[in-house]
């Protein structure tokens, strides 16, 4: 089966394509492929608007010292918190389709850092940057390094509801049961 389908992507100055490539499968099966922290030092001031909606107060972008990279930053989240992280990248999602922006298993179930609003969605009319929001569910303050792997991203059909409105829906033998309702 051919599920391979060619999508525009746009990297940005911060992105850095030598050293990353463009984003990549881990594995031949791999559903998502992985996004990275594209730091900056100019980042704070690009997504002001963000960080005054959010959390923002913990969030502290600290410069390093990593030779030959000229955006070499970290990224602290303390406990609790959301950071915000670009990945330097802008994809054209084909109309019908969405990107879903989940967490990495291991960083989830290991490193306490997740998507802080469970699952992201790029939609096909999206040209912006993508970003990836990490809550930091540790009980101590997490660490983000420039080009780590942060999230993964899914290409996923969408369907679109058009009403069709009725007084009753056809029955079925789960009914109104939900919830647990088959056993817990
Ligand atoms: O993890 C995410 C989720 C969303 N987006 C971008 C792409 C998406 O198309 C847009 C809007 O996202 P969404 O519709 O989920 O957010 P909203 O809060 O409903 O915002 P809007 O009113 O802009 O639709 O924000 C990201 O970059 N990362």
């Amino acid at each position: 089966m051919n599920n391979k389908m060619k999508l525009k992507i746009q990297t940005l100055p911060h992105y850095d394509l030598d050293n990353w490539g463009l984003p990549s499968y881990g594995s031949e099966g791999a559903a998502g492929f992985d996004l990275r922290a594209a730091l900056h030092t100019g980042q704070k001031e690009a997504l002001r608007e963000l960080f005054e909606k959010s959390n923002a107060n913990g969030y502290s972008i600290i410069k390093t010292k990593t030779k030959g990279d000229k955006n070499a930053t970290k990224l602290n989240i303390p406990s609790g918190f959301v950071g915000i992280i670009p990945t330097g990248i802008c994809i054209e999602i084909p109309q019908g389709c969405e990107l879903q922006i989940r967490s990495r298993s291991g960083m989830g179930m290991f490193g306490s850092l997740v998507i802080a609003h469970g699952t992201g969605t790029i939609d096909s009319d999206y040209r912006g940057e993508i970003l990836i929001g990490l809550r930091n569910m540790n009980l101590t303050t997490r660490v983000i390094r420039r080009g780590a792997c942060i999230a993964q991203a899914i290409l996923a059909p969408v369907y679109r509801a058009e009403w069709e409105q009725t007084t009753t829906l056809t029955e079925t033998q789960r009914g109104q049961n939900g919830f647990g309702s088959t056993g817990l």
